[in-house]
């Protein structure tokens, strides 16, 4: 046997590794998710159909509440890329999105532990806390390494950034090791604070996303948005909106006056440099 550990390893193939390590770790889903169509009676409710039924047949056929449909479709879509099920288009089956109240009061998480939610748990079990923080600090920084690297692009410009629900900070160093000049700070909770690593590189900030985000040039959410329902998204995306000064006048880089000349009507423009750093822009109706 032996292991590539030791080798300096292509973005590709630590992509590749990275997608084969998820299928290792969401490998049950598929037989979790048919056990689920077995106990519900799927095949048979398609079966008495003739072969053939919507989602929503399904669910009224197998006595889902039509609050779970979201989650049968998701089901559905796993037992299909199985192939254990075949799929044509529904015009509802591109609909991926999860809404409040779908779910009833509780997540599935909640579900599993006693009601509390999973942010609540995090403050109440300390080692909850730590594994949860770790692990996601593990896997941002491999992650944000190759994004920095393959598209980093999106920082240039900036002079701070703010990353939101930033756990240990790994994204932010991540971004701060790319980019120096980027005043990099994290908001969390008070139980995901505590613990970050204090390096200098980044400053930790204790406090809910719902409430207030301190300022910043950019507001980065990764993995964030995925843990709340639509009208918390909202909540979560007006208080970063705050946090994000409007932008008055200043210096601009070609696409955004490109922009701005295309959106005022003009139909093309031409940047000629007359002496070292000034130029003169030529804009046409
Ligand atoms: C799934 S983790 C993602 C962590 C990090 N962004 C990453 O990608 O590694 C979600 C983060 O949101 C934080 N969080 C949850 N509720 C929050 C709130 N009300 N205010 C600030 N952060 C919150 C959690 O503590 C946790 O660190």
């Amino acid at each position: 046997m032996s292991c590539h550990a030791e080798q300096e390893l292509s973005t590709p193939d630590m992509l590749q590794g990275h997608i084969e390590l998820h299928h290792h770790l969401f490998g049950y889903l598929k037989s979790m998710a048919l056990r689920c169509a077995a106990d519900l009676g799927v095949p048979s409710a398609i079966h008495r159909r003739g072969g053939a039924a919507t989602i929503s047949d399904i669910a009224a056929d197998t006595g889902v509440h039509p609050a779970k449909l979201p989650h049968l479709r998701r089901i559905m879509r796993v037992l299909t890329g199985a192939g254990i099920f075949a799929a044509n288009d529904e015009p509802s089956s591109g609909r991926r999105r999860r809404r409040d109240g779908d779910t009833g009061a509780a997540t599935l998480y909640q579900a599993a532990h006693g009601g509390v939610p999973a942010w609540e748990m995090t403050k109440r079990d300390s080692s909850y806390n730590r594994a949860l923080n770790e692990a996601c600090a593990v896997d941002t920084s491999f992650v944000m390494d190759i994004a920095v690297r393959e598209g980093g692009d999106v920082f240039r410009g900036l002079s701070s950034l703010v990353d939101v629900g930033g756990g240990h900070g790994a994204a932010a160093m991540a971004i701060a090791r790319a980019f120096p000049h980027i005043k990099c700070s994290v908001l969390d909770l008070p139980q995901a604070i505590s613990e970050a690593p204090a390096d200098g590189m980044v400053n930790f900030v204790a406090g809910n996303m719902f409430e207030y985000i301190p300022p910043a040039n950019a507001v980065f959410l990764k993995y964030v948005l995925h843990c709340w329902g639509e009208q918390d998204c909202i909540k979560i995306l007006q208080q970063c909106k705050k946090a994000i000064p409007a932008r008055g006048g200043g210096e601009r880089e070609e696409h955004e006056w490109k922009k701005i000349f295309l959106e005022a009507g003009f139909s093309d423009y031409k940047i000629k440099p007359i002496l070292g750093f000034i130029s003169v822009i030529e804009v046409y109706p």
